[in-house]
């Protein structure tokens, strides 16, 4: 007898799971749904490793179902489209992000905000409407309602677009809410791992000076020749941060763990805003004065809409845009979580499924 995650759909998969939280990963037989009539069906070819991904197989944020099939940050080629589809057909390029599914009928679902929906679905972890788990793209196939479905544009090759899905729009979306998208502005980019380098480019792209904050001095060669900021500067250096202050318009905080937000906010101009995407499992501590002499804001945001995705990725090809990626084996993927852990990786991690997924026959 199978398990109940191999039995309960019509279709065999195979993919890498954890199964508690020491987040070990490994092979993980499943099952899932037949192609519905607005369902596209693609084989995986390539998946991202966001540190989301880490963060829930290890459990942080104290939410974790397992077993956890991880993969948001996935592009593949489409197999089988359900009667009813009308954006893809068999051979497409295309990507699923962080979302298969919402209410498509909330103020924020009416206003392309799928992501900040009350009922939005995750690629894994959530509860489809079927009443199955739903499993990612450390896997060897998907099947995805097409609404939530990205198209991959010609000129973008599959493994370093992937993580464009996750790790770029969850950039691109907060620069253009809160106005950071100006030509002639100054941004900050906290943390340079797989948000904060592609925040650097599609920051440039907009035509925005770019300035890198980081712990890590070596890294500075790279960031502004490699990646293209206009300045570096290391946060645990006091002369450089003081020479900073109050000269951005605005950061972008990707850092995955807890850190001290006190001296971002002295970077901002007046009026200037702090945006957080990185998503430490502790509270941020948040100085009341520092903000109100300035009128300075501290935000969010959360990946974003769908149409706003394929705006992103669009954009990316329009500017040649891609992630700096270390493809590996799957075999390679708990490995690949240790090193991501220490930072070890520029600047992200991506499977190559198609080529090293091989399908266990127990
Ligand atoms: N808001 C969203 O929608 C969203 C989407 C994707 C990821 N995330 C979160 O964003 C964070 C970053 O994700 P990523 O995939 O870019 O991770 P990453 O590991 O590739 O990059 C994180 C960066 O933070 C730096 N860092 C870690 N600890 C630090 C510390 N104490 N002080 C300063 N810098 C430190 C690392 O050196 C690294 O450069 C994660 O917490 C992730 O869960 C949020
Ligand atoms: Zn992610
Ligand atoms: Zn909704």
């Amino acid at each position: 007898m199978g398990s109940v995650a191999e039995q309960e759909h019509p279709k065999k998969a195979f993919g890498w799971a954890a199964r508690d939280s020491s987040g070990v990963l490994s092979p993980f037989n499943f099952s899932r749904r037949a192609t519905g009539e607005k369902d596209v069906t693609f084989k995986v070819l390539y998946c991202g490793i966001c540190h989301t991904d880490l963060h829930k197989i290890r459990n942080e944020w104290k939410n974790s179902k397992y077993p956890i099939v991880p993969g948001h940050e996935i592009v593949g080629e489409v197999t089988e489209v359900g009667s009813k589809v009308e954006k893809f057909k068999v051979g497409d390029k295309v990507g699923v992000g962080c979302m298969v599914g919402s209410c498509r009928s909330c103020d924020n679902c009416a206003n392309n905000l799928e992501n900040y929906c009350p009922k939005m679905l995750l690629t894994y972890g959530s509860t489809y409407l079927d009443g199955t788990i739903t499993y990612g793209g450390y896997s060897d196939f998907m099947v995805a309602d097409e609404h939530f479905v990205i198209r991959i544009p010609d000129n973008l090759p599959l493994d370093a677009s992937a993580p464009l899905l996750c790790a770029g729009i969850t950039v691109y979306s907060p620069l253009r809410y809160y106005g950071l998208d100006k030509p002639g502005m100054h941004v900050g980019v906290v943390g340079l791992g797989g948000l904060g380098h592609v925040a650097v480019k599609f920051a440039k792209a907009m035509g925005v000076k770019v300035t890198v904050i980081s712990t890590s001095p070596n890294k500075k060669n790279e960031a502004i020749e490699r990646l293209g900021a206009d300045a570096f500067l290391v946060s645990r250096n006091q002369d450089e941060m003081q020479a900073a202050k109050g000269t951005m318009d605005g950061i972008i905080d990707t850092v995955s763990a807890p850190h001290p937000v006190l001296p971002l906010i002295g970077l901002i101009k007046s009026n200037g805003k702090i945006v957080l995407v990185g998503a430490p499992e502790k509270p941020v501590e948040l100085p009341v004065f520092p903000l109100i002499g300035g009128r300075k804001m501290v935000g969010g945001s959360m990946i974003g809409g769908i149409k706003e995705t394929q705006e992103m990725i669009d954009f990316a090809a329009k500017h040649k845009i891609m992630a700096d990626i270390e493809v590996i084996a799957v075999d390679y993927v708990n490995t690949a979580m240790e090193r991501l852990e220490k930072a070890d990786v520029r600047y992200r991690f991506v499977i190559d499924i198609a080529k090293t997924m091989k399908p266990s026959t127990s």
